[in-house]
């Protein structure tokens, strides 16, 4: 099986058949290639398990349903939260359209969101959309367990973390007209501890590397998933991981449409002492993430990504 680092230098890692099995040298190995993957790139592509092929597909024809209601019905998507709410072609957006649901791992939440777009129900956009989301949550926890395991964490820590972590997932569109803007989100890092992110055929993603170089992601399977680090990683990880940094560019008149799984966590967010040492000194104060998003929107709300704004929030250099 093995990972591997292809020519687009966004490194490929397989999570599926052996891999999956706690203990086992493929488990280890995989462990290995993660940390390396997101230590090195801040982001990489994610093989899942074959059997979510069909869900991952299903999901995307979902978005193509719910971007045709009327923008009347999508505006009743409304979260006072940064992004988390619908956002319709906003001038500094102009090609994009975004929906949140908020605790999509939850089914009620999936339920009240179905409800808001098609009072008169519609059961199988609940069902498709919150069977993704705790599918991807899945992954996400594996990856972690997966970094915890590797950086020699007390495996105790693991169930605090998960227990602390909540899910929004982002249905998005990219409609670009002949003539227009092919920017579909303008370069920024994300604020959630890890992103999941899945497209349809059509790529646009791309991130820049630690050398300033930008890569254009191109997943290699309808299973391939790319996972990327936020603000909240980073601080935890105490700069081991950095943020990655990345944007949206779209480039025909096909439309693109991508799902997000963005984690946050309710504990306070501190890295655990197995990252502090003489060598690696304590570089963020511990805050919580609900915070980090508030101090966001207060500084930086038109322009996202242009300052590191965990480093302006917490970095202990603000001493
Ligand atoms: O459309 C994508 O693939 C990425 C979107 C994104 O970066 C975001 O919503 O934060
Ligand atoms: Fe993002």
């Amino acid at each position: 099986m093995g990972s591997k680092i292809v020519d687009a230098k966004i490194p490929v890692v397989n999570l599926f058949g052996e891999a999956l099995k706690p203990g086992s040298g493929a488990w280890a190995a995989a462990s290995g290639d993660v940390r390396r993957a997101m230590e090195g790139y801040g982001c990489m592509e994610v093989v899942y398990d074959k059997s979510s092929e069909e869900l991952s597909s299903s999901v995307l024809e979902a978005l193509e349903e719910l971007f045709e209601l009327p923008q009347e019905t999508k505006m009743k998507n409304v979260n006072p939260k940064p992004a988390h709410g619908y956002m319709g072609r906003l001038s500094v957006l102009p090609i994009h359209e975004g929906l949140g649901i908020e605790y999509a791992t939850d089914r009620e939440a999936c339920e009240e969101f179905t409800k808001l777009m098609w009072p008169e129900g519609n059961p199988h956009f609940c069902e498709v959309v919150h069977s993704y989301a705790v599918m991807v949550a899945q992954l996400q926890k594996l990856v972690v367990r997966m970094l915890l395991e590797s950086y020699g964490i007390r495996t105790d820590k693991y169930d605090a973390h998960s227990d602390s972590t909540t899910y929004l997932m982002r249905l998005l569109k990219y409609r670009r007209s002949k003539g227009e803007t092919n920017l579909g989100f303008k370069g920024h890092t994300d604020k959630s501890f890890v992103s999941i992110l899945h497209q349809n055929q059509v790529n646009g993603l791309e991130v820049r590397l630690n050398d300033g170089e930008w890569v254009y992601y191109q997943p290699s399977s309808s299973s391939s998933f790319a996972v990327i680090a936020g603000d909240v990683i980073m601080a935890w990880s105490n700069d081991r991981i950095k943020s990655c940094y990345h944007r949206v560019m779209v480039e025909g008149e096909e439309v693109r449409y991508a799902v997000g799984l963005f984690s946050f966590l309710t504990a306070i967010v501190e890295a655990p002492e197995e990252l502090v040492d003489e060598d690696h000194p304590l570089l963020y104060k511990p805050f919580y993430n609900q915070d980090l998003l508030d101090f966001y929107v207060k500084n930086n709300s038109q322009n996202k990504g242009d300052t590191n704004m965990v480093k302006a929030y917490c970095g202990t250099s603000m001493l």
